[in-house]
């Protein structure tokens, strides 16, 4: 069944994202607030400082007035930064009130608020109340979007605490090579799906300080292990670290080059300063903020969390990264569950 569906947010996921909709049948309206970037998108049907050497539909049509975008959809989905959340629901808002229309609603950006500690449906709920919408679904999972361009195989979750939405927003992204499953655990997905990128930060930095295989994959491991007590702590249900939104993440994020928080780690293990990855990568690194929210709510919450404290100190606090890995080793010995 084909839908109206606005995508809000054209950098690598939402004009990606957008491309496979309408390649699925939907009408599809892409919003940028770059005019630029709009025109690019419906001339030339490419994006190019966002995704290289891809065409995109010629039905997808880009706008850069926000009503126009959401006219008639049924489904609007947020594919923004996490910082860009608030301001883009919020002026959504308003043009939903002007339009008379409720539609369903879907995000699939990974953090968490900086100060708020909010995940991002909890943004959502709160700007766009329940009477300006239907239900929100988080569409989630390993799913770097340069792999999706080249329709390569790629499985995610969209989660729902309402089970049928998150099987409406199945049913309008499944196709050939992007298979979804569903599941109820928001707060497990959105957690998990957040917090991959502090580890991607991390694993990026062993790989620039020429750390080998075992280091990567204890600090994915542990740095799992730390992000299901975090999800404990809300009531997550443990299997959502085991599944998509979890290890699947935290392996395709924390292994590869595609990824902009492993890039960036990276580059801090070459010895790049924050302020020089940041001005370089010319895209969102959701991982740095959200380093700063997981610390302080961990904190906040009394969940023990020494490998997020150390990249914390590391980004935060100008702390040597080899010492804070030393640091990491050096703790007292344990028991592994
Ligand atoms: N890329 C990927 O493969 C995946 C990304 N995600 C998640 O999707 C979300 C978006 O990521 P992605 O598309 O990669 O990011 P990009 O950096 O590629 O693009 C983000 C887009 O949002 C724009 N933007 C920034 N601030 C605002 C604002 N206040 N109002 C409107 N638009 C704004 C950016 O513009 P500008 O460039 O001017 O800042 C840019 O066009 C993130 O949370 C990310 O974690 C999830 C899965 C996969
Ligand atoms: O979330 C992602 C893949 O699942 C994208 O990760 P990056 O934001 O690090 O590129």
């Amino acid at each position: 069944m084909s839908e109206k569906i606005a995508v809000l947010g054209a950098g690598s996921w939402g004009s990606i994202l957008a491309n496979l909709l309408d390649e699925n049948g939907h009408d599809v309206s892409l919003w940028s607030y770059k005019q630029d970037q709009v025109d690019e998108l419906n001339q030339h049907h490419t994006n190019t400082h966002y995704i290289k050497d891809f065409t995109y539909s010629e039905t997808l049509v880009a706008y850069s007035d926000l009503k126009a975008a959401l006219k008639d959809a049924t489904t609007v989905l947020f594919v923004v930064p996490t910082k860009a959340v608030r301001s883009v629901a919020s002026q959504t808002k308003r043009a939903l009130a002007e339009l008379h229309t409720k539609p369903a609603l879907i995000h699939a950006s990974k953090g968490i608020e900086q100060d708020t500690y909010k995940r991002v449906s909890e943004i959502l709920a709160e700007e766009i109340p329940a009477e300006s919408r239907q239900s929100i679904t988080v569409l989630s999972g390993p799913s770097h979007a340069e792999d999706v361009a080249k329709k390569d195989i790629t499985l995610v979750t969209a989660a729902s605490t309402d089970l049928s939405a998150a099987e409406h927003v199945q049913k309008l992204f499944m196709n050939r090579y992007f298979r979804v499953y569903t599941n109820t655990d928001v707060i497990g997905v959105e957690i998990a799906a957040a917090l991959k990128n502090i580890i991607a930060l991390g694993t990026g930095a062993l790989h620039g300080l020429g750390y080998g295989d075992n280091a990567k994959a204890a600090l994915m491991t542990r740095g799992l292990a730390e992000i299901s007590r975090l999800g404990a702590s809300f009531g997550a249900n443990p299997l959502t670290f085991i599944g998509l939104a979890g290890v699947g993440d935290i392996i395709v994020t924390g292994t590869s080059h595609n990824s902009r928080n492993w890039r960036a780690g990276d580059e801090l293990g070459k010895g790049q300063s924050l302020e020089e990855v940041i001005d370089t990568m010319g895209m969102v690194i959701e991982g740095v903020a959200t380093t700063k929210s997981a610390y302080e709510l961990a904190k906040q919450r009394g969940v023990d969390m020494p490998i997020t404290t150390a990249i914390y100190q590391v980004l935060y606090e100008g702390k040597d990264i080899r010492e804070a890995i030393s640091d990491l080793m050096q703790r007292e010995g344990r028991s592994e569950f």
